[in-house]
């Protein structure tokens, strides 16, 4: 016990809490008691309170303000050179038993990593604000709202949670009344100021610890300030934990894109995409169909949550608020309803460049370079400068309620029936433009087997193939067959009639020249249309051993300057390429040992058997 004049690290922490939710406060103690933080924050959500720390943070030189008049209330942010991306060596499944993580997932026993954490979070936010953050993943009047609390010492990450997900009063309000579960969810930078130290603009340690308990439901983040392993409502709860819920629930939790295409008719299309980080999710979500007549919405950019309704459907939400995008790339001619709902403003941006007017850029934006930058790591920048302006994972966070084309149904805790799944992924070769399932097993067989080129948006080689089942190989929660085998079990509850189709999809093959074979962005509407009249029986394919591909004439060309050589690069099937990419599936199927689910396999053998014919 503390004498009468000191209270402790614990009792300072809810001393003004605004909850009499007892778990909670005595959680929140706790970590006060362990992080030893020389102020406590409850985090209320409120514009006022977001501009205070936005205020602390320019001062402190973490965040810069941007010219309001190109930018209105919007910053920028610079991360240390160290700290760009989502550490997946860093990231650990800590299961009770290690065969539950899996052979995709690091793992340590629970209490031997307990003791870790303990050690690295002792003191660990002395010199700093602990700040509490209620937020909800989902909609708050779900009916069973997904709730979570996460203490961060970061007003960076308070900043951007409020971008990203429904955080604040109302939702600890809820959460106390109806004293529901919350997933815990502890994140420092790992960086404790002694008395008097000056800190730096990112505070962050070499030492990064990502890790999730799955039977506790708990999540614990150290030593990174960046996106997906400090923003823990994101990946590592309605991915890493969200799956393990799902699959303990009776649902799913997937890494895609949902999109509303609405015909010339009038008839609605809800389509997902699951593709790997930075394989394009963000833009095809934010398409400008380039067809005529077709109208494209976006329901969400990056994570889906799906589950059998009562109806015999499958229905999808997303339970995020706000895109969290790659900004290279994102640009005026290639995605203008992304750079319009930036330009409204209200947006952090991270390790993107600096105009001279006090604006943003990154490459891609604008066809034309400006001449003069300050890159994401404060130098000046010219176009003969030879490194990028913008860090390759630079990132704009935006409120997705800035979007023109939000479809209503965004709003609907309800969600909406899904008609259709793309999986896909970056590929050089082999894999063409679209391809259909043969039906939903084999469309599983597709996913599973899913493999795309690796990207900046984590640590380590970029370009490399690896697998990645259903865009989902660095946030499963736990072992890879038992989540395809959980894939197969809930869709087993929908009708089979009104289960989604699949499709195989890839814009990044390369056409005998090197370049990309389809054009891709906007242009991807013409794939979209294909899919909408297959799920009508309405477009022409040809029966290749992989499923349906498209005849060059079911594909709707009108206005497309592409040859016919690009064409055939894009779309076809070729038998030596798949030979290779045979035995690249056989041996990532050998590396699930028992946990395969017999009908993938089963599934494999037939298409093998397909090309031997
Ligand atoms: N060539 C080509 N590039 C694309 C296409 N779609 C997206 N890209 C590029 O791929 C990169 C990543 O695209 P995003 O849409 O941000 O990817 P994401 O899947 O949302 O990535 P995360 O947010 O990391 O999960 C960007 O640089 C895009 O410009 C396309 O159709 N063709
Ligand atoms: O999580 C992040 O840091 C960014 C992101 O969306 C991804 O990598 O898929
Ligand atoms: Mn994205």
């Amino acid at each position: 016990m503390a004498d009468n004049a000191t209270p402790t690290f614990a009792e300072r922490a809810v001393q003004d809490a605004p909850t009499d939710y007892a778990q909670l406060r005595d959680w929140v103690a706790e970590i006060a008691e362990l992080t030893q933080p020389d102020e406590v924050h409850w985090v209320d959500g409120s514009e006022e309170e977001y501009d205070r720390l936005a205020a602390e943070l320019v001062e402190a030189g973490t965040l810069t303000k941007l010219n309001d008049d190109l930018f209105p209330h919007s910053f920028a942010a610079f991360s240390d050179p160290a700290d760009v991306a989502r550490v997946e060596d860093r990231t650990f499944i800590c299961s009770e038993k290690e065969e539950d993580a899996g052979f995709t997932n690091n793992w340590k026993a629970p209490a031997e990593m307990h003791g870790i954490l303990d050690d690295a979070f002792r003191g660990s936010m002395r010199g700093r604000t602990m700040y509490v953050i209620p937020f909800v993943m989902g909609h708050l009047d779900a009916e069973d709202p997904k709730y979570g609390v996460e203490i961060t010492d970061s007003a960076y990450v308070v900043m951007s949670m409020r971008i990203m997900a429904r955080i604040g009063t109302d939702v600890l309000e809820k959460m106390s009344r109806e004293q529901a579960f919350y997933v815990p969810a502890v994140h420092s930078v790992g960086a404790p100021l002694a008395p008097g130290e000056q800190d730096v603009p990112w505070p962050c340690n070499a030492t990064k610890w990502i890790v999730h308990f799955p039977e506790e439901r708990s999540i614990w983040s150290y030593g990174s300030g960046y996106g997906g392993n400090a923003l823990l409502g994101k990946k590592c709860y309605a991915l890493r934990i969200a799956s393990v819920m799902a699959r303990d629930e009776g649902w799913l939790a997937e890494h895609m894109l949902i999109l509303k295409l609405t015909n010339p008719e009038g008839r609605a299309f809800h389509i997902t995409g699951a593709f790997p980080s930075a394989c394009g999710k963000t833009n095809l979500a934010l398409i400008d169909p380039t067809i005529e007549g077709w109208k494209a919405e976006t329901l969400g950019d990056d994570i889906t949550w799906i589950r059998a309704g009562h109806d015999g459907e499958l229905r999808v939400i997303n339970p995020e608020t706000g895109y969290f995008g790659v900004a290279p790339g994102t640009g005026w001619s290639t995605n203008p309803n992304a750079m319009r709902a930036i330009a409204r403003g209200n947006s952090i941006f991270t390790n993107v460049a600096l105009t001279d007017d006090g604006g943003v850029w990154w490459e891609g934006m604008t066809d034309e370079v400006p001449a003069h930058l300050t890159d994401w790591r404060g130098n000046d920048w010219t176009p003969e400068s030879d490194t990028p302006a913008a860090h390759p994972n630079s990132r704009f966070c935006t409120p997705i309620e800035q979007t023109d084309m939000l479809a209503d149904e965004y709003r609907d805790p309800a969600g909406v029936k899904l008609d259709a799944i793309l999986f896909g992924g970056r590929r050089k070769t082999t894999v063409p433009l679209v391809t259909e399932a043969f039906d939903w097993e084999d469309g599983i067989l597709k996913g599973a087997t899913l493999s795309s080129e690796t990207t900046a948006a984590a640590a380590g080689a970029v370009g490399v193939v690896r697998r990645d089942p259903m865009a989902m190989l660095p946030f499963l929660g736990y072992d890879a067959g038992d989540y395809l085998a959980h894939w197969i079990e809930e869709s087993g509850k929908a009708d089979a009639e009104k289960l989604p189709r699949i499709y195989l999809v890839n814009w990044f093959r390369r056409n005998r020249d090197g370049g990309f074979a389809w054009p891709g962005f906007g242009e991807n509407s013409r794939v979209l249309k294909w899919v909408a009249e297959r799920l009508e029986g309405k477009a022409d394919a040809v029966e290749t051993p992989i499923g349906f591909t498209p005849t060059p004439e079911s594909l709707d060309l009108t206005g497309l300057d592409v040859s016919d050589a690009d064409l055939d690069d894009a779309l076809k099937v070729d038998r030596e390429e798949w030979a290779k990419e045979s035995e690249l599936i056989e041996e990532w199927l050998e590396r699930f040992g028992d946990s395969l689910p017999a009908s993938i396999r089963e599934r494999y053998e037939a298409q093998k058997a397909r090309f031997a014919l």
